[in-house]
């Protein structure tokens, strides 16, 4: 089998804010098509790691390479173009637009059959189809998350960046982001990076996982691997690998 290329590159990279470094040397890389559980107990850099790739933290040295290009020098508007997709943590929607113009204000073409539209989104969220002429802030956090999601999707990126997609959501709501998640990186391929404090959800629905503590990475595996056996997981999380 032919080796699948490489989409994102990170090496050695050093990041924080201001003068403060969170991550002192991150290396890892994503084959394109494949999705990334990045995990961690609170506090071990994941949101900094993201706001990092998206040019929204500082990054004090190492390279960040999409697709072959270097983006580590780009504002982060330039990465969005070169196809990074971010969904952050506080779901950043238009709290003053209908669901429906949350997405057709930034709707991006995309190529094929596959590519995202935000008809197609709303086959993906069919809560969000109800909503649609719904204004952002009427909506519950949840349909505010599936929003979030849809208006990175309708982006039509190469890499999906999710942080911590599923926290503060009622269960009934989880279980619906999970099945449009695993639809989206597992069915279709798409790239994504989702970030979890909480391992068993997120393994499920992606290929591989890393573990950030002590400023680095300190352990990579196959998502299926860990879920069959935890045990890995135990000193960087602990009693969290078990839920
Ligand atoms: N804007 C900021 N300015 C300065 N320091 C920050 C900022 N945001 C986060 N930090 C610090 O960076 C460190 C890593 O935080 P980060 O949010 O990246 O961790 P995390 O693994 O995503 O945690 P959580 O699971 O709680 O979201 C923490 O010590 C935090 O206090």
């Amino acid at each position: 089998m032919a080796e699948a290329q490489t989409l994102l590159e990170v090496d050695g990279l050093r990041c924080g804010y201001g003068e403060a470094v969170v991550l002192s040397e991150v290396s890892f890389s994503l084959a394109a098509g494949r999705s990334l559980a990045l995990l961690g107990r609170n506090g071990t850099g994941k949101t900094t790691l993201i706001n990092t790739l998206v040019g929204a933290a500082r990054r004090h040295a190492g390279r960040i390479t999409l697709a072959g290009r270097e983006i580590h020098g780009l504002p982060s508007w330039e990465r969005a173009a070169a196809g990074i997709g971010w969904v952050p943590q506080e779901r950043n929607i238009f709290k003053s637009l209908t669901v429906e113009e949350n997405l057709t204000a930034v709707a991006r073409p995309g190529r094929g059959p596959a590519a995202w539209t935000p008809q197609r989104a709303f086959e993906l969220f069919p809560r969000l189809a109800e909503r649609r002429r719904n204004l952002g802030n009427q909506l519950s956090g949840g349909e505010q998350q599936m929003l979030a999601v849809a208006r990175a999707l309708v982006l039509n990126p190469r890499l999906l960046l999710l942080d911590e997609p599923l926290e503060g959501l009622a269960p009934i709501i989880v279980e619906e982001l999970l099945h449009a998640i695993r639809r989206v990186v597992r069915d279709e391929g798409l790239s994504a990076i989702v970030v979890e404090q909480h391992p068993a959800m997120v393994l499920a629905i992606t290929d591989e996982a890393i573990v950030l503590d002590r400023g680095g990475v300190v352990l990579r595996a196959a998502s299926q691997a860990l879920l069959d056996d935890p045990a890995p997981l135990e000193p960087w999380l602990g009693v969290a690998s078990h839920g």
